[in-house]
């Protein structure tokens, strides 16, 4: 996790906002690795195989860091991140 940090002006600030961006990149990479796997595994991969109890299910577990956004704003992120990593699955299974 990256330390947290209390800039004063907004270079510091959009210098800050770039470090939590390419910490953000670093992990959405990752997550899209992991969720590519889940969808290798599952009896029915990708769009098909969604599991929309679940998705809420850590939409909820995020909210719970993330109390400012709640789980009403993190939702539409989370879809989001998670439809990238569904195309991204179906695209690799395309053209493996
Ligand atoms: C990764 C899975 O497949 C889908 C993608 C998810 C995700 O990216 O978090 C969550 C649920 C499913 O819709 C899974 O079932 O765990």
């Amino acid at each position: 996790m990256l330390r947290p940090e209390s800039p004063a002006t907004i270079p510091e600030c959009r210098a800050a906002i770039d470090r939590v961006d390419a910490a953000l990149a670093t992990l959405l990479e990752r997550r899209a690795a992991l969720a590519g796997t889940v969808q290798r595994l599952k009896p029915v991969g990708g769009f098909a195989g969604r599991d929309l109890a679940r998705e809420r299910a850590l939409v909820a577990r995020m909210a719970v860091r993330a109390p400012s956004l709640g789980a009403a704003r993190l939702a539409p992120v989370m879809n989001a991140v998670i439809e990238a990593g569904l195309h991204l699955a179906e695209e690799q299974a395309r053209h493996p």
